[in-house]
């Protein structure tokens, strides 16, 4: 049932947006998550929190862990100055296969490059693979007991740099402990903590951004 919500989604982004407007899916999602059917986008208030990191950082090249339907990749590929790149990873293929329709409704398919695949085993490979010196941004919203080795991994891997922001969500709602306990306790790291909602609901979340200090 649940892989037939995110085509009923997609369905309403091609019944209610306009193609190439990246504004109209993102409107579409946020009113048929919140009207029809709950679903684990960021949503449209995270969603504000989203943009104003990723309008301050403006990064050349982004990583997204977790892309499920696209939503947050729209949101993120929207704001990215020409040039630059985004890659979003996901493990579940049939998420994946909406997400790239998505992304493509919205006619940013030549910004992201979406790849399938456990984050752990793929993010050794983005330099070689991407040609990635390292990632400006990061935005973690997969598995929220990956958000730790897969930020030791990003760093292992000098894909984090100096002045690299990792903004990640649900801290709260399901909650990542240990990551918060991770960046907040670093020294290699300057986390801040943005009280939100999860998405279209009242129950308490937020996004942690943490800048990387090398
Ligand atoms: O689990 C989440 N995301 C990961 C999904 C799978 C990632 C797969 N993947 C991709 C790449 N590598 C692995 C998530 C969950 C919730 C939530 C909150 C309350 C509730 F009652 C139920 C659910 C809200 C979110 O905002 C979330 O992001
Ligand atoms: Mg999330």
């Amino acid at each position: 049932f649940a892989l037939l919500k995110n085509t009923r989604m997609l369905k309403a982004v091609q019944k209610n947006a306009t193609k190439g407007d990246p504004e109209s899916v993102i409107s579409a999602i946020d009113y048929y998550c919140r009207h029809k059917e709950w679903a684990m986008n960021v949503g449209d208030e995270k969603g504000l929190i989203l943009d104003s990191v990723l309008t301050e950082v403006n990064p050349s090249t982004a990583l997204e862990l977790g892309t499920y339907c696209g939503y947050s990749t729209v949101r993120i590929a929207r704001l990215l100055s020409p040039g630059s790149k985004l890659i979003t990873v996901e493990f579940n293929p049939a998420f994946a296969a909406v997400a790239r329709q998505i992304i493509a409704y919205a006619g940013l398919q030549d910004k992201v490059t979406l790849v399938e695949g456990p984050s752990g085993d793929l993010i050794p490979k983005m330099k070689a693979r991407f040609g990635i010196k390292s990632f400006d941004f990061v935005f973690l919203d997969h598995w929220k007991d990956r958000y730790v080795p897969d930020t030791k991994l990003l760093e292992d891997c000098g894909l984090v740099s100096e002045g690299s922001v990792l903004l990640a969500d649900n801290v709260i709602c399901p909650g990542a402990p240990e990551y918060l306990k991770y960046v907040r306790n670093s020294p290699r790291y300057e986390s801040r903590y943005y009280k939100s909602n999860l998405e279209y609901t009242k129950v308490e979340d937020g996004l942690e951004k943490s800048v990387f200090l090398g």
